[in-house]
């Protein structure tokens, strides 16, 4: 059987940047997969490109078994639906003005998906799968009214009330501190077991990808430079860019 997501020779070229050049990678149901590296080095370019707010300019994207760089419009959109992108930043993420439980549900509205009763209960559902339980003690409050490890759970509880197949999730700790970063990473590696999810997480860093992600794919200058099982990737690194990170995220530089 293939895969949920294929992605084969992508290339993204902006004017002379080749912000992804040749990146090809499998992703299945349950299973999780980091894109590591640093700053400028693609990462985000490939997530926006699955989700299509950067067009490829060659190679293939198959999700689903549809190849989403030459599907309809209309097609593509309707298989994206079964993806969702979650950003690096809760706070600017969550509208201010909105409370938790019409934030959550906003996905659904938007695609007009149930009616207010099941909405309700996706919501409730969503926030207790991101463990904030009672679903009732959130749905109520506003974002600021959240640690932000609790803003980044709504986040994730948006992302998954329309039970997307796969998520994107672009640096999700960033701007959280060591302990809730663990915390965050763990929650999405639970739920892509629990929910049938495939995710790729975007991160810089290794030792958390190591930790969340069955598959660590490391990004240097568009290109992924090393790919494999995450204890391997960290204990013994192919690539030098890799043992610099291996350095820096063990501490041994
Ligand atoms: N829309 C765009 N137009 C032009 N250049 C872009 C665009 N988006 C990204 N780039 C360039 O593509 C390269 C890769 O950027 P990208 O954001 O994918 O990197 P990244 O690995 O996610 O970095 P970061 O960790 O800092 O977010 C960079 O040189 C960036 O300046």
């Amino acid at each position: 059987m293939s895969a949920l997501l294929e992605v084969d020779s992508l290339s993204v070229v902006f004017g002379e940047s080749r912000a992804a050049d040749n990146v090809s990678f499998l992703l299945d149901t349950g299973e999780s997969v980091a894109l590591v590296g640093g700053s400028g080095a693609g990462k985000s370019t490939v997530a926006r490109a699955i989700a299509g707010l950067v067009s490829a300019t060659s190679g293939r994207i198959v999700f689903d078994g549809v190849d989403l760089t030459t599907a309809s419009t209309r097609a593509g959109r309707t298989l994206r639906r079964g993806m969702h992108l979650v950003f690096q930043d809760p706070y600017a993420s969550l509208p201010p003005g909105m409370r938790v439980g019409d934030i959550v549900a906003e996905p659904m509205v938007i695609h007009r998906i149930g009616d207010r009763a099941s909405r309700r209960d996706a919501v409730s559902n969503a926030l207790e799968s991101v463990r904030l339980a009672p679903a009732g003690d959130y749905a109520d409050r506003y974002p600021h009214e959240l640690s932000g490890g609790q803003r980044q759970r709504v986040a994730f509880a948006r992302a998954l009330v329309t039970r997307p197949r796969l998520l994107l999730a672009d640096e999700p700790t960033s701007g959280l501190d060591a302990s809730l970063r663990i915390e965050i990473v763990d929650m999405m590696s639970e739920l892509a077991r629990s929910q049938d999810l495939a995710v790729l997480h975007i991160t810089h860093d290794l030792a958390l990808a190591a930790r969340s992600c069955d598959t660590v794919m490391v990004m240097q200058d568009g290109q992924v430079v090393e790919a494999g099982a995450s204890t391997d990737v960290l204990t013994t690194p192919s690539h030098g860019y890799t043992a610099s990170l291996v350095a820096a995220a063990t501490g041994t530089r």
